[in-house]
């Protein structure tokens, strides 16, 4: 996969894709349907996708809590799994924003990305003010030469489909409805950092990974899936993990710690990837170190339970 973040000067063989737009936050069921969509739409030309890197909404507003499902890292990784051959990941600034919707079809699509093909979902919006429909690209795309296929929205029973949905189930402390409608378990993914090394005197090391940017999950107690990506240690494992402040503790930077199980090692620097399985209780402030440990160790044995019935 390519990641092209200009759309001037794209380079012959980075134009002609058959692309699917959108902020594809978290890259659900929905945003693999309009990607399996682009994909037949025209099967001889490169797969790609548009987007935007801030987010539109980070740009808007820069101050408001963060949202994110997933990093502009972990958005490219997904997608490349996907089958995604060329990523175009378009600076959201005052200039791109302030496009018309037709000087974003002309500007964007037809003459700077060269696009073949654009595949949107019903609700697409696009351009400044959003002013923009879905039936408008179409309209633009018979004048300027691209195809344009609208794909219909991917419902999760009643509901639809969408990042803000599955924020919803996050906050809630409902992972397995996020990975529902998510098609994969919600992962966060990064480096091990190094914390107030307190975990292994607790008897439960745990691999700590900062929330940044992201959006975050319902503070407490996970069953949580973790795959070790590099290192000596590369492999999958069952663990504990605690989202959130460590209220035991004073009242900290919110991040989440794991607790791999049958697991020793130095996992500081690695990168981990930790799925969220089934949200066990929130986080508490114990009376005693006793009885934060003798909780813990009933944590444990909950979420190996759990975790061995998948
Ligand atoms: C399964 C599990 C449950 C936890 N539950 C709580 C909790 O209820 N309250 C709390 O303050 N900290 C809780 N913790 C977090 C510990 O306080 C934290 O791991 C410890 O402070 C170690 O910090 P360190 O990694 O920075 O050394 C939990 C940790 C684990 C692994
Ligand atoms: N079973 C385990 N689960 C998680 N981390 C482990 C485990 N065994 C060893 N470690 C290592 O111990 C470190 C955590 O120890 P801890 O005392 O909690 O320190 P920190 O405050 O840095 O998190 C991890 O970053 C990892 O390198």
């Amino acid at each position: 996969m390519r990641i092209i973040r200009d759309y001037k000067y794209v380079n012959k063989a980075d134009r002609g894709a058959s692309a699917a737009i959108g902020n594809f936050d978290g890259v659900h069921l929905g945003h693999q349907s309009v990607i399996d969509i682009a994909r037949s739409a025209a099967p001889d030309a490169p797969l790609g996708i548009v987007t935007f890197e801030p987010h539109p909404r980070e740009f808007f507003a820069p101050e408001a809590p963060p949202f994110r499902l997933t990093s502009s890292d972990t958005r490219a990784h997904r997608l490349e799994k996907l089958g995604v051959e060329r990523l175009y990941e378009l600076p959201f600034n005052a200039t791109l924003s302030g496009l018309t919707p037709r000087a974003f079809a002309q500007d964007v699509i037809a003459d700077g990305l060269g696009l073949a093909h654009v595949v949107i979902g019903a609700d697409f919006c696009f351009g400044k003010g959003r002013a923009g429909t879905a039936q408008d690209l179409k309209a633009f795309g018979a004048e300027m030469g691209f195809g344009v296929t609208i794909a219909p929205l991917i419902q999760n029973g009643d509901a639809q489909v969408s990042s803000t949905s599955i924020r919803n189930a996050l906050s809630e402390g409902r992972p397995r409805d996020a990975a529902a409608m998510l098609g994969h378990w919600h992962r966060i993914d990064g480096p091990v950092i190094g914390g107030d090394q307190r975990g292994r005197d607790l008897g439960f090391p745990t691999a700590n990974m900062s929330l940044d940017g992201l959006h975050p999950p319902k503070f407490g107690v996970y069953a949580v899936l973790v795959d070790v990506l590099e290192g000596p240690h590369k492999g999958s494992y069952h663990g504990a993990a605690s989202v959130g402040v460590r209220p035991m503790f004073g009242i900290n930077k919110a991040n989440i710690e794991t607790f791999l199980f049958d697991f020793s090692g130095d996992l500081y620097g690695t990168e981990l990837s930790v799925a969220l399985v089934d949200f066990l209780r929130p986080e508490e402030n114990y009376d005693s170190i006793e009885a934060l440990v003798a909780q813990i160790d009933k944590d444990c044995a909950q979420c190996r339970a759990i975790l061995s019935a998948l």
